[in-house]
């Protein structure tokens, strides 16, 4: 019998070369109508959601702030402030930023800067100027990511754990829903639910460590789906590969708070980043002063 196109995506090299030279993606693996998971894609039975020890937390929830609650905006930086400590994850809604594709890669800028601005009054940090805004914010990057129906979606996972290495992720996803949190406490997953029109904000490692770990960085992860295809467009929001970054001296001078990152050059961190398979929060340990 001669080989089939699905029988040659067993072989590790043609896999490669179908998705990843000729630039096919998994969507081109979706549309060439494969009936199994080739075995590259099987993720070991640990990282799998159906295990004990990835349980779904279904009763917790990342905090869903309003940002019109103009009449207080203390409660709503109080808010914001607080899920950035906590959670490292949260949604906000009536945010001002259209949600279809090229107005909101636009208008997502003034956004940015309101969410940056309250979280850096809270670290003392009064005034974002020039050096402040381009290492905060100098780069942005935006993806689009396609998941598609996924054959043994319970053997593998669309994308693996990791954290961010941007300073803000803004992320617009569809309804199928599918992208989780890791709990405080380690042991457990929470499901981020689509809600029409919201935006999820999550803190990146680049942010963690000017907050010198005040603002979380959270391990998160996306769920392959047997029946429904996924979109999301995250917008990273970084400081520019050449920026050096380290705890902002406001963080430490406000209480002789001793540094626990030292400084690194941006573009050496997202290279570590790359260098590796994605592996929940062990990049941050680059930056880490032991
Ligand atoms: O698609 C998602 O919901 C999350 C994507 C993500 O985590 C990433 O691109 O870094
Ligand atoms: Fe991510």
């Amino acid at each position: 019998m001669a080989p089939t196109r699905s029988m040659m995506m067993d072989s590790p090299s043609d896999l490669n070369e179908f998705v990843m030279i000729q630039g096919n993606g998994v969507k081109g693996l979706y549309e060439m109508g494969l009936k199994t998971l080739p075995k590259q894609y099987i993720h070991p039975l640990e990282e799998r959601m159906s295990m004990m020890t990835n349980k779904v937390v279904p009763q917790e929830s990342i905090p869903i702030i309003d940002m019109s609650n103009n009449n207080n905006n203390c409660d709503v930086e109080d808010a914001i402030c607080y899920a950035a400590e906590k959670w490292g994850f949260f949604q906000v809604i009536n945010h001002g930023v259209p949600t279809q594709a090229l107005e909101y890669m636009k208008k997502s800028e003034a956004l940015i800067k309101r969410l940056l601005n309250i979280l850096m009054k809270r670290l003392n940090v009064k005034e974002i100027d020039e050096i402040k805004e381009a290492v905060l914010m100098g780069s942005k990057r935006i993806n689009l990511n396609y998941y598609p129906v996924c054959p043994n979606h319970d053997l593998t996972v669309a994308i693996g754990r990791h954290s961010d290495v941007s300073t803000l992720t803004i992320l617009l996803q569809d309804q199928t829903g599918g992208l989780f949190v890791r709990t405080e406490d380690r042991c457990g997953w929470i499901h981020v639910p689509p809600i029409p029109g919201a935006l999820v904000i999550n803190i990146g490692d680049a942010l963690q460590i000017m907050s010198n770990g005040r603002y979380k960085s959270i391990e998160h992860r996306v769920t392959a789906n047997g029946s429904k295809t996924r979109v999301s467009v995250p917008i990273f929001v970084n400081p520019r590969p050449s920026d050096v970054i380290g705890p902002f001296l406001e963080v430490l001078a406000s209480d002789g708070e001793k540094a626990k990152y030292k400084n690194v050059l941006y573009s050496d961190y997202v290279k570590h980043f790359f260098r590796k398979a994605h592996d929940g929060k062990m990049t941050i340990e680059y930056a880490k002063i032991t």
